[in-house]
């Protein structure tokens, strides 16, 4: 055990941002499409320091097309850490305190086994070789880097949308090991209406000439349009009607005119074709097709045959779950849903609807709200598990 402890070095206390930290577990994965993945990886970054206890450690899930590098700086983009105005010594996720773990989920592309790692069978690039994955397997391969850490029992597990699948999935099959949960912006199952937006996305890169039916790193160039395409389409899913009109209206893009051709002239345009550019510089289309597939297999009641409550059955965690109104893909109701099935099972559960026009997204910005609800959330689970005040 101490080996393990002394895997963290002082160094990556001291520098959170220094690079992509990787483990290596010597088992193989086991798949839910029922084969094994051997050897794979996970990416991870962690901050503050455990306890002695191993009683302190916070795992944060990420969403869709999210990173490891949840509080510190994005060696890709050079932009702050997704949640780091939330995370930090002295902030409401307090460092100084707990024990953060952030893994790149397996599937993904920034240091995690994903189809753009190389296929030991082949020497190349898994491209569409690689098995489906499933939420359940991204947190298979999470609870093997916290048995890495030596640590039993997450005193917390949060996480939005594709992170939440995660927290849910956390509690339901490894309930033993987590103290508290809080779910954002997420639901049990990916909606008809979710897997129809991602279905376009993943159209829209496979049409893509470049895609090279997933081949596309032997040949140079990557599908960039049709993964901007895809980003395009699902960005307005996470935002809502009010915001988008609040933020553009019918406003014109440095123009005083409309030009009567097919230029951004509006804001919205220009807004939407910048959200699909940047996201292909960093993100992996092939990547984009697995996640999405991974949320849209995702359905926690099926898996526990067909009664959602049956998932939590016997649960001891604490849970919060918190949904935004302006939210059109995680709308509250999937989040009630879910309370009605941990009522059922006995759970000890709270619930907060944030009144908000920002959508789906809302769990990324600054929203006091939210803050104050996982601020609230935590602390009192953390003196329930005599972590102190
Ligand atoms: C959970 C995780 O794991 S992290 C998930 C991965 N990360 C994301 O999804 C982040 C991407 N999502 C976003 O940026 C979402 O819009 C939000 C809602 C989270 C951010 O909202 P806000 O902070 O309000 O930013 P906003 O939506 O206004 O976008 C700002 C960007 O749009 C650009 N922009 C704004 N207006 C225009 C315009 N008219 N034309 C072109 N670009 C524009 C800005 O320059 C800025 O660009 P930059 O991000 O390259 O600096
Ligand atoms: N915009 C976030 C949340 C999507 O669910 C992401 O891209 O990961």
């Amino acid at each position: 055990m101490a080996a393990q402890r002394a895997a963290r070095t002082k160094d990556e206390a001291d520098h959170p941002s220094s690079p992509v930290l990787q483990f290596g577990p010597d088992k193989p994965l086991k798949l839910d499409a029922g084969t094994l993945l051997s050897p794979f990886q996970i990416a991870y970054q962690t901050y503050g320091t455990l306890n002695d206890a191993r009683s302190n450690a916070i795992l944060v899930c990420h969403a869709l097309t999210g990173d490891q590098h949840v509080a510190n700086t994005n060696p890709v983009t050079g932009k702050p850490g997704w949640w780091e105005v939330l995370i930090g010594p002295g902030k409401i996720i307090d460092t100084s305190r707990f024990f953060v773990i952030c893994s790149n989920v397996v599937g993904g592309c920034l240091g995690s086994t994903g189809p753009a790692s190389t296929n030991p069978a082949t020497g190349k690039p898994y491209g569409l070789d690689l098995p489906i994955i499933t939420i359940r397997d991204m947190v298979r391969a999470q609870a093997m880097l916290v048995d890495h850490f030596g640590i039993e029992k997450l005193f917390c597990v949060l996480g939005g949308s594709m992170g939440g699948m995660q927290v849910l999935e956390w509690a339901a099959s490894h309930s033993e090991r987590v103290f508290c949960a809080l779910p954002i912006a997420t639901g049990a199952r990916h909606s008809s209406q979710n897997i129809a937006f991602h279905e376009v996305g993943r159209q829209a890169v496979m049409a893509d000439p470049d895609w090279h039916g997933g081949k596309y790193l032997d040949f140079g160039k990557r599908p960039e349009k049709g993964l901007a395409v895809a980003r395009m389409a699902a960005h307005i899913t996470y935002l809502s009607e009010a915001a988008l009109h609040r933020k553009f209206g019918r406003n014109l893009q440095d123009r005083e005119a409309l030009t009567f051709g097919f230029d951004a002239d509006f804001q919205i345009e220009s807004y939407l074709r910048h959200q699909g550019m940047t996201f292909v510089d960093r993100f992996d289309a092939n990547s984009y097709l697995y996640l999405t597939r991974a949320m849209d297999y995702f359905d926690l009641a099926a898996d526990h045959g067909g009664r959602l409550a049956d998932a939590f059955a016997g649960t001891r965690t604490r849970f919060c779950l918190v949904s935004f109104t302006s939210d059109w893909l995680f709308p509250t109701e999937e989040s009630r849903s879910i309370v009605h099935a941990l009522n059922a099972a006995g759970a000890s559960v709270s619930f907060v609807e944030i009144e908000t026009d920002r959508g789906h997204d809302a769990f990324l910005l600054d929203e006091p709200e939210l803050f104050a609800a996982i601020n609230g959330f935590i602390a009192s689970a953390a003196r329930a598990r005599g972590l102190g005040a």
